[in-house]
């Protein structure tokens, strides 16, 4: 069974080739002033130069507009868009044509309510994220290394393609996998040493027992 898994917030070459050495299909890159991972579209476009397009490169944004996504798409040239603020359907639908790049949209999710909010994207988006919501208090919309209550996604239709978030790690990810049945995964705190600071050895540790997890899927 395939199992999409993103290293997102990364900032440096050890830890870019970490994630691809340890099989990340996508890596991710904050453009969010606020966070402890915020890079530039430079930094970032040498990174994803570094990485040789082993791994898929999602820019993160948060409701950005026009001057920054054309800055970071033309600079950094990502494979994928990330919008985790409070993008619209309608302003999904633009940024998809605009820059002909595939968007996931990520959702902050803490009840049933909150998934039901992502039926007027399906069909534009082309993958969902689903996150926990940010603390109270959190200056950030994400990376915040909290989960939500993932039996919310039990009853979800199969056919809805997202990537799990929100507080993954070494010590979780196995009893996540054995419960919900996503496409891909995502992590950032939860393989790193201190805000915005990755641990290749955590990195290691995490892919150790998602692919234990995936041969068990697969048995
Ligand atoms: O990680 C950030 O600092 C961040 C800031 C602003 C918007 C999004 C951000 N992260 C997005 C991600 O995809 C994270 O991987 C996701 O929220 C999970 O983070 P964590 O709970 O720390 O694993």
């Amino acid at each position: 069974m395939v199992l999409d898994t993103k290293i997102c917030g990364l900032k440096t070459t050890e830890a870019l080739d970490a994630a691809v050495k340890g099989g990340a299909s996508h890596v991710g890159f904050i453009f969010f002033p606020k966070s402890p991972r915020h890079v530039t579209p430079q930094e970032a476009a040498k990174l994803r130069a570094h990485s040789g397009g082993k791994a898929k490169a999602v820019a993160v944004t948060v409701d950005a507009d026009d001057m920054v996504l054309d800055a970071i798409v033309k600079t950094m040239q990502p494979d994928m868009l990330q919008l985790h603020g409070t993008e619209s359907p309608e302003r999904v639908a633009e940024v998809k044509r605009r820059y002909r790049l595939p968007v996931m949209k990520a959702f902050a999710i803490h009840d049933q309510a909150d998934l039901a909010r992502i039926a007027p994207y399906r069909g534009i988006a082309d993958r969902f994220l689903f996150d926990a919501k940010a603390p109270a208090g959190s200056r950030l919309p994400g990376g915040n290394g909290v989960r939500f209550d993932w039996n919310l996604l039990a009853g979800l239709d199969a056919g809805i393609d997202y990537m799990l978030s929100g507080g993954l790690n070494a010590a979780n990810i196995g009893d996540a996998l054995r419960l919900v049945k996503p496409s891909a995964i995502d992590i950032s705190s939860g393989v790193e040493s201190a805000p915005g600071v990755k641990d290749t050895r955590l990195i290691e540790e995490f892919f150790k027992v998602v692919d234990a997890t995936r041969n068990e899927r697969a048995a």
